[in-house]
């Protein structure tokens, strides 16, 4: 499938005539072309959203909320399609991404398309001085959206609705690593009535069009989810020209288990936030740390769970791991897995690739469990970013704690306990934007969402998230 850019309603080629190979995870070929897009395609995407800007920005919130719903009914009318081409283009099982990807890409509009229908601002009484404050919410401008790969259509729209719902135009670029569903996006905003110019989808790699979006003057604040490397690049980039910034990082969250854990809950659960999406999600548990008076019971019972675990194409209904995203990111991780002795584990199971009869060259890899015996080690502090978990036992609450917070990041925690005394203690003592206390993964899209130290800067979702996309403006008026 060959894809072009979506600027100003209208689908073109990119200026350079650049086009990168887009390839099939599940197969290892190639299946389509997309745009390599230069500076002169963002320039002129954004011409374009500046002109549409006082349009929309005008536009009134019922009419911008019906837009959302429409294209959030969009995205359900074409369901199986966009699974089947967002599982084509990833790799992941076409049943998760009919269960998770797409309907959670249709919730985000539907949610902001009511959440700016109650979004307000703040009035301040300056009691006994005759003055009244109140705070306007301005929409930013042209605003840059960047995704990343693992969840395409998830998170681009994650980002995508509450810019446009605020009154933004925007920017948008989809990892090149998995373009396709954010290419048909641009027929659905289209036949939804979304105005030309309000939304310009440009692809490309990171360094050539994303790099110029980071660079161009006239867009004025930046939300990105990807690696932390990339992040800290971005924050570079765009500090001096004092751009808004909101950084969805990496993470190595830990999974803390207590010994009065509902212990055939946590172990199904352990199993989903190991290994949904080939673990390539940024929340999933990756350092499991278990109470060693249950460390031996619960490494036995996991690993045979883990062993059950179907990785096979997926098209295939019994699959629950289909292949990585990129021969380079298999790579990456098998790295890991490879050199576990000198990192400093021992691989219990999984870490060879898994041949799938009819797909050679596809890219599929064992759930891999591995046992360390530090949390200092390489294992325990790089993020893999697939399908790989270390075990670890620990001996009290203080020392779990001290041993989920030794990292550089912050993303998620999840504890499994019973006890209200040490939820309380932990949720606030551990160094996290997001708690999960016997649940993963279990979304509110009201609630604030990101990290801390290295896991990234600011919080998306509800009201954050249009916060965000606003510029606060305070008018002081005096009476007599
Ligand atoms: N959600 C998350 O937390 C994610 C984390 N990662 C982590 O990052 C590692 C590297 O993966 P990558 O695919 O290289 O992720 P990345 O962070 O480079 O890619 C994310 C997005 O940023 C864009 N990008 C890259 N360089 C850019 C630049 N100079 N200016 C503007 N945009 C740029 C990419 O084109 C892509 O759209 C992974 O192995 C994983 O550890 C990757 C993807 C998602
Ligand atoms: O549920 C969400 O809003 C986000 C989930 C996952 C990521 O952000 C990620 O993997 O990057």
């Amino acid at each position: 499938m060959n894809i072009k850019n979506y600027i100003n309603g209208d689908y073109k080629n990119p200026a350079s005539n650049d086009w990168l190979d887009n390839y099939e995870p599940a197969s290892g070929e190639v299946y389509g072309q997309i745009p390599n897009s230069n500076a002169q395609d963002i320039e002129e995407a954004t011409a374009f959203a500046k002109a549409a800007f006082p349009q929309w920005s005008g536009t009134t919130l019922d009419e911008r909320s019906r837009i959302l719903m429409n294209i959030a009914s969009g995205i359900e009318a074409r369901l199986e399609e966009l699974a089947l081409a967002e599982s084509r283009d990833n790799g992941k099982p076409v049943s998760l991404a009919m269960a998770v990807d797409i309907p959670r890409a249709a919730s985000n509009f539907r949610f902001f398309a009511n959440a700016i229908t109650q979004f307000s601002a703040e009035s301040h009484e300056s009691v006994g001085m005759n003055a009244m404050n109140f705070t306007l919410r301005k929409p930013i401008g042209v605003v840059g959206c960047i995704s990343p790969w693992n969840l395409p259509l998830y998170l681009f729209t994650w980002k995508i609705a509450p810019a446009i719902a605020a009154g933004n135009c925007v920017i948008a670029k989809p990892s090149e690593v998995t373009p396709i569903t954010a290419y048909l996006l641009g027929e659905i905003c289209t036949e939804a009535g979304l105005p030309p110019g309000v939304l310009n989808i440009v692809h490309g790699l990171g360094h050539t069009t994303g790099q110029a979006i980071l660079e161009h003057k006239d867009i004025k604040a930046i939300s990105f989810t990807g690696g932390t490397k990339t992040g800290a690049h971005l924050a570079k980039t765009c500090a001096p020209m004092f751009k808004k910034l909101s950084l969805e990082l990496g993470g190595k969250n830990p999974n803390l288990i207590f010994a009065d854990c509902n212990y055939e809950d946590m172990l199904a659960t352990t199993v989903r936030s190991s290994f949904a999406n080939q673990g390539q999600i940024c929340l999933c548990g990756s350092r499991i740390f278990v109470e060693r008076s249950i460390y031996d019971r619960f490494k036995s019972d996991f690993i045979s769970k883990v062993k059950e675990l179907v990785v096979g194409h997926p098209s295939q209904e019994s699959t629950n791991l289909g292949a990585l995203v990129s021969k380079s990111h298999l790579e990456k991780v098998e790295d890991y897995i490879h050199n576990a002795q000198t990192y400093g584990g021992t691989v219990l199971c999984g870490g060879k690739r898994v041949t799938v009869a009819g797909y050679e060259n596809g890219y599929y890899l064992e759930p891999t469990v591995i046992e360390v015996n530090s949390n200092d080690c390489k294992l325990n502090q790089e993020e893999i970013f697939g399908p790989v978990v270390t075990i670890m036992p620990f001996d009290t609450e203080e020392e779990a704690l001290a041993l989920a917070n030794e990292t550089k990041y912050g993303l998620s925690a999840t504890v499994w306990t019973q006890q209200l005394d040490r939820t309380m203690h932990l949720s606030n003592a551990l160094e996290a934007g997001i708690i999960w206390v016997n649940t993963w993964m279990n979304r509110d899209l009201r609630t604030p969402f990101g990290g801390v130290k290295a896991s990234g800067v600011g919080r998306e979702g509800g009201f954050e998230a249009l916060r965000f996309f606003t510029e606060a403006k305070n008018v002081c008026i005096k009476y007599n």
